[in-house]
């Protein structure tokens, strides 16, 4: 049996099954509009309709699903059923495939596309959540008959029986034991559902980390990667000026669950609310923000800023400025704009004002939604290539922020298909747009400023590496020289009061994990221009 389980296997699926959900999609047409809105308003049809978008035409599930969800017809319940059925899916896919070839006695690659997300489905039912066996085996024979066609039902059902016929820990055993005890990294990725090379990615991030080092964090890499398939909590975020967390608490409906973050003395973390139907989120003067973003910028708007050594002498923008300014801030990257709502607030109770920019006039139009509610704290929101502003404002900023675009690998609780998705080698190309925007960053900020280098992923090349090389560029370079600031240090004084935040000893940048902190896996370096 071929390995079904090899990294660049989803995205080679997702093609084929392109084809297949194509002609899914024919079939069902064929049968006319009114058996479409039956359909629609059954969760595993509804589940399996995006499922086949996000595999087949690289949808993203987190707008997709809302979307289609809330146009379904569907009840509360069905709505957060058929969400499970998507999300764990996908999550746990990698697994699931190695079972359903297991009970299939052949490869993936021998089983039709759309067969098989029917079946991963069928799996995802009866062995996570519990659906009862004669349930998952007749409602995914159904399905397998409404969207493969009548012809698929005996394979499924024969299948189904056999998928049924043990639990998820046997399943489990018996998949992970037909690979060699030597390959423990593939052993890794299939019982956690982890293509191998992002496992080999997350395990070098943690040895780099520091935190492998202390007595108080074994190593246990099995527990970070189950938790990366568990559902995060929502966080908002209650921006400084614009609304205080007691009165947001108070505009959540009666019976919400809600406790205060555990880092960010801004954040709320709240259950069995919907985050849009809340007003002061309407009103963006709250937002929903993950606690590892919310820190990423209370790190940079509180990293101290050192006088401009003999007055300022680079740049004509910023020469009328005192010798030591704080009131031009840029986030370079900044759309959907989630950082920047939260630095335009600060800002705005410094009066400082933030220039927003992000090269996607779509996500520029969010960053201008997000921060509506506090336009004194903003300058502008300019669509240019963040490359661009080195050369074009150098010396302009006090304080910039790089949120840089990257793999995302940090944020798979959110967005569970960016595993499949991303490949090892889209890491090099991420890097040098990387490398290029901190390059930027550390010739638009003044001396004296500070850029925050933050993103979303734990991956070295992404993180540490970037640093490294930008440092080791610019201090060869004639007009630029940076320092690597304590970031750790900071950011144990932004956390809300009476919190310890775990970090390791001595100094240096930030990553945060997700098994310790239960934040996005960030990481946050914060640099200092010298001249
Ligand atoms: C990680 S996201 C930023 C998230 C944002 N800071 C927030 O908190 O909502 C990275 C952003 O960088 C943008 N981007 C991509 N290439 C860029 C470039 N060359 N210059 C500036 N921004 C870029 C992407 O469009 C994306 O919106």
């Amino acid at each position: 049996m071929t390995d079904p389980n090899a990294s660049r296997h989803p995205r080679t699926r997702a093609q084929s099954h392109a084809k297949s959900h194509a002609h899914g999609h024919a079939q069902s047409r064929e049968k006319g509009h009114a058996s479409q809105q039956r359909t629609a308003a059954d969760p595993r049809v509804v589940a399996f309709d995006i499922l086949s978008d996000v595999l087949g035409e690289d949808a993203y599930v987190n707008l997709l699903t809302p979307k289609v969800v809330a146009a379904s017809g569907m009840s509360a319940r069905d709505r957060a059923f058929t969400t499970d059925l998507v999300y764990g899916t996908l999550r746990w896919m990698r697994l699931l495939d190695a079972i359903v070839c297991a009970a299939a006695r052949r490869d993936a690659d021998a089983i039709d596309a759309s067969c098989l997300t029917v079946l991963r489905l069928g799996a995802y039912q009866a062995l996570f959540l519990g659906v009862p066996d004669h349930a998952a085996v007749s409602c995914t024979v159904a399905l397998a008959k409404r969207r493969v066609g009548a012809h698929a039902g005996g394979f499924v059902n024969a299948v189904m029986h056999r998928i049924v016929g043990r639990d998820r820990k046997e399943w489990e055993s018996i998949v992970v034991s037909r690979i060699p005890k030597a390959d423990a990294v593939q052993r890794l990725g299939v019982r956690y559902s982890h293509p191998d090379w992002v496992v080999r990615e997350l395990e070098d991030s943690w040895k780099a980390s520091g935190y492998a080092d202390s007595a108080a964090y074994g190593m246990d890499l099995g527990a970070m990667l189950e938790r990366d398939n568990e559902p995060p909590a929502v966080t908002l975020v209650a921006r400084p000026g614009l609304i205080t967390v007691d009165d947001l608490r108070a505009e959540l409906p009666p019976d919400a669950h809600c406790e205060p973050g555990m880092w960010s003395p801004y954040a709320l973390r709240v259950r069995a609310v919907a985050p849009q139907a809340v007003a002061a989120v309407q009103s963006h003067r709250a937002g929903v923000e993950d606690e590892g973003s919310q820190l990423a910028a209370l790190v940079l708007a509180a990293a101290p800023l050192e006088p401009v050594a003999g007055g300022r002498s680079i740049g004509d923008a910023s020469a009328d400025i005192a010798e030591n300014p704080d009131v031009r801030w840029l986030d370079m990257c900044a759309g959907p704009g989630g950082k920047t709502a939260l630095l335009a607030s600060l800002a705005a109770l410094r009066g400082a004002k933030v220039t927003a920019n992000e090269p996607s006039h779509h996500r520029a139009q969010l960053v201008r939604e997000n921060v509506s509610a506090v336009p004194e704290g903003i300058d502008q929101v300019s669509e240019r290539d963040g490359a661009a502003f080195g050369k074009a404002m150098p010396g302009a900023f006090d304080r910039v922020l790089v949120d840089a675009p990257c793999s995302g690998l940090g944020a798979l609780r959110r967005r569970p298909e960016a595993r499949w998705r991303k490949q090892a080698e889209d890491i090099a190309a991420l890097t040098e747009v990387q490398k290029g925007l901190l390059a930027s960053a550390l010739r638009a900020v003044r001396p004296g400023g500070v850029v925050a280098y933050v993103t979303c992923s734990p991956v070295l090349d992404e993180t540490v590496r970037v640093v490294d090389a930008v440092l080791a560029d610019a201090t060869e370079n004639a007009d630029v020289t940076a320092v690597r600031c304590d970031a750790r240090g900071i950011l144990k004084r932004v956390v809300r009061d009476g919190a310890r935040i775990p970090v390791p000893e001595g100094s240096g940048d930030v990553q945060l994990f997700e098994q310790i902190h239960d934040t996005d896996q960030m990481f946050i370096a914060v640099l200092r221009r010298v001249r």
